[in-house]
Parts: structure tokens; sequence; C-alpha cells
């Protein structure tokens, strides 16, 4: 089965994206999803991305893993689709989307998209370690110096032994400056470190500020794949108005034969 994709990135977090309005994708073959994401021997990706047509809304998200399963939010794959909906001419410069998590609105100014995200009621919080849910599931611990660190062995023993078979996505975290953490995510699902996870800085921007660590609500985020910044409010205790922003760039077209 021929299948057009476009493909995308996102800080560095990349994304098959499928346009499936017409609904001819097979989407609960596992195995295609799997590899058309292998690196080796597909077109590669940390995860794969349907846009739909929706009632309502512009269009609807679906996301699977690079591991061939649906799975929460995709902060960097909602940018993306965003800005393939503007290429596609469903949207213009604000796109109103349905994803798994609920609707969200993006605004696409050239190849920067800014996504509004749910906003955040629970944080669980310790001395150097905050879990929340921004969408999808997200350990966040800061780490002395995370240029040097074994994210990949750490961050499967987390997510493994913490977080069971359901499991989260494990950020590592340092502060560089007042408003700017340097952050690399461990991603469930992908089961392996990508280069940049927009839910899970929004995660971390989230947990700074709540256990004081910044007192800024505009805060930015250095990924291994680039540069993303974090805005909220917070208001009785709950955090709103929370956008992430950030390139979102077209790479490539191909057919998938
Ligand atoms: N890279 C994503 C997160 C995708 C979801 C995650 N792998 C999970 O299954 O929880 C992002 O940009 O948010």
């Amino acid at each position: 089965m021929e299948i057009p994709f476009h493909k995308y990135q996102g800080t560095g977090n990349d994304f098959i994206i499928i346009d499936n309005r017409q609904m001819y994708f097979p989407k609960n073959d596992t195995n295609l999803v799997a590899s058309m994401c292998d690196r080796k021997f597909g077109i590669g990706a940390d995860g794969l991305l349907l846009l739909e047509n929706h009632d309502s809304a512009d269009f609807k998200m679906v996301y699977y893993n690079s591991d061939g399963n649906l799975s929460t939010m995709c902060g960097n794959g909602g940018r993306c689709i965003a800005h393939f909906s503007n290429y596609l001419g469903i949207s213009k410069e604000n796109a109103f989307f349905e994803a798994v998590d609920g609707m969200h609105e993006a605004s696409i100014l050239g190849n920067t998209v800014s996504l509004k995200m749910n906003n955040v009621t629970k944080i669980e919080t310790s001395e150097k370690v905050a879990f929340l849910n921004t969408g999808s599931p997200h350990h966040v611990q800061l780490v002395e110096d995370v240029t040097r660190y074994d994210v990949f062995s750490e961050g499967r023993k987390i997510r493994n032994d913490r977080y069971g078979k359901e499991g989260a996505n494990v950020n590592f975290v340092t502060q560089t400056d007042t408003d700017t953490f340097s952050v690399r995510t461990y991603e469930r699902g992908v089961e392996d470190e990508t280069l940049s996870c927009g839910t899970g800085v929004t995660a971390v921007a989230i947990a700074m500020f709540e256990t004081g660590k910044t007192t800024q609500q505009k805060v930015t985020l250095n990924t291994q794949g680039g540069v993303l910044q974090v805005s909220f409010s917070k208001e009785n205790g709950i955090y709103k108005e929370v956008f992430l922003e950030g390139p979102a760039i077209r790479v490539f077209k191909g057919t998938w034969a």
C-alpha cells in the first residue's frame, strides 16, 4: 500500500505526518506505524501523526509513538501538525484542533508555532523531583549538569522501576539562568532519549515555578534540538494560559512503498 507522507521536526523531535482526511490509513496496524518510524528500515521518526476531519474544529490529531502504539498528548507533534494544517490550507494563522486530551488552539507565524496546552491542576513535588501531567505524564528531576548525565540509563530505570507498565516520560533539568533551564528527556513509547519533548518542557517550566526555582512566568528551555519557550499564569493554584512556542519545520515529503 502506497502512503503519501510529510516529515516534520520541532526542535529535533521528528514526526511522520499523514493527511488522513480520506480515512485510508490502517489505524490498528501497530507494526506498520513502528516500521515507518524505524530509523534503519523505515522513514525514521519519534512518532507518527494523522490529520483527520473534525465536525466543528479545523481537524483532529491522532498520535502514535514510534513503538506503533497510540499515546497521550504530544506537544511538539501538536505544533508540527498545526503548521501542516496551515500548509494544507485547512487553517490560516490560527488552528483549532482536537487531540486526545481535548481541544487546542495554535497560532502559526512562519515556522514558529505557539500551542495552547491544557490547564495543569495537580503537581506532586519533593526536594528534587516533581510529577505532573501536561497532556502526557512527566517526571521532572533536577541534576547538577544535564550535559554530562546518563539520560538513557537513568531515564529508562525511572520510567520502568518507578512508573511501571504505564510508564512516564522522564526529564532531567539543570538551571542555567533565572528563567532558563537545560532539559533532556527520556520518552516512553520511543524508549530512548529524544532531542526535545514539548509536553516535557512544559512540565519542567511549571515544576520549576511551582518549586520556586524561578519566579518568571515565561521560561526558556534549551533542549538538545533547539530552544522552546513556555509561558503561563497561575490562578487559585491552577496553571492556565499555558503556551508552548518554538519552531516547527516541514523537512520533506515522500511515499511509503
Ligand atoms: N514528544 C512528545 C511527547 C509524546 C508522548 C510521549 N512519548 C508519551 O507517550 O507520553 C511531546 O513533544 O510532547
